[in-house]
């Protein structure tokens, strides 16, 4: 599914090189620039709204590849969604994300899967769904209707994550590396 870019050399012998592109989408404040920022800074700070969108890379040495993750992060401000097509055009994963304090989110994210449904074919993306904010528990709306959608629908997995702690979040991301397995649950609903 990944680009191949080049051929790299290890101990072992040469070493493909991958290109992921990653998209994230959601409602806005749902977290998606702090989840981009973690994985790649591996930090947690205040970030402002993101205008159009912000693009990230990061390189992975895996045990069997080089994996150069392009992620972009959309603006989930509603004046944006007309231009989002631009970002997520020829990616080969999106996570969905919401905020599991905010059931409206959760319906944001349901529309972009809709969409994506609607641009590529089953095969061409691997689409998540990311339920963010696992802090705000006590304020939890979004439950069981999380994993009965999962169930209808191509999202490989629920999952839920915390940037704020120095949580398992990367796994997220690395999983799109790994083809045989997408997304590596962390604590599912
Ligand atoms: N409680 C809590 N707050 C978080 C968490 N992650 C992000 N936030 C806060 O949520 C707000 C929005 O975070 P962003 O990362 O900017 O959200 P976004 O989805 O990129 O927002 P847009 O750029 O508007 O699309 C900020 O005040 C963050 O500090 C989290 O795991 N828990």
């Amino acid at each position: 599914m990944a680009q191949t870019v080049t051929s790299g050399t290890s101990p072992e012998g040469p070493r493909p090189s991958y290109m992921y592109k990653v998209v994230l989408l959601g409602s806005m404040s749902v977290g998606k620039s702090s989840l981009a920022y973690r994985h790649v800074r591996n930090d947690f700070r205040e970030l402002l709204p993101t205008v159009g969108c912000s693009f990230f890379t990061q390189t992975l040495d895996l045990e069997e590849a080089t994996v150069k993750m392009e992620i972009w992060d959309t603006a989930g401000q509603e004046k944006y969604h007309s231009v989002c097509h631009l970002y997520y055009r020829d990616a080969h994963a999106a996570l969905l994300v919401y905020d599991i304090a905010n059931k409206e989110t959760l319906s944001r994210a349901k529309m972009w899967l809709e969409e994506l449904e609607k641009r590529f074919l089953p095969d061409e993306i691997v689409i998540a769904l990311v339920g963010n904010k696992t802090d705000l528990a006590d304020e939890r709306e979004v439950t069981s209707e999380v994993s009965a959608w999962g169930s209808a629908s191509p999202l490989t997995e629920s999952t839920r994550i915390h940037p704020r702690k120095n949580s398992k979040e990367s796994q997220e991301f690395k999983g799109f590396s790994d083809t045989s397995k997408v997304c590596t649950p962390i604590d599912p609903p």
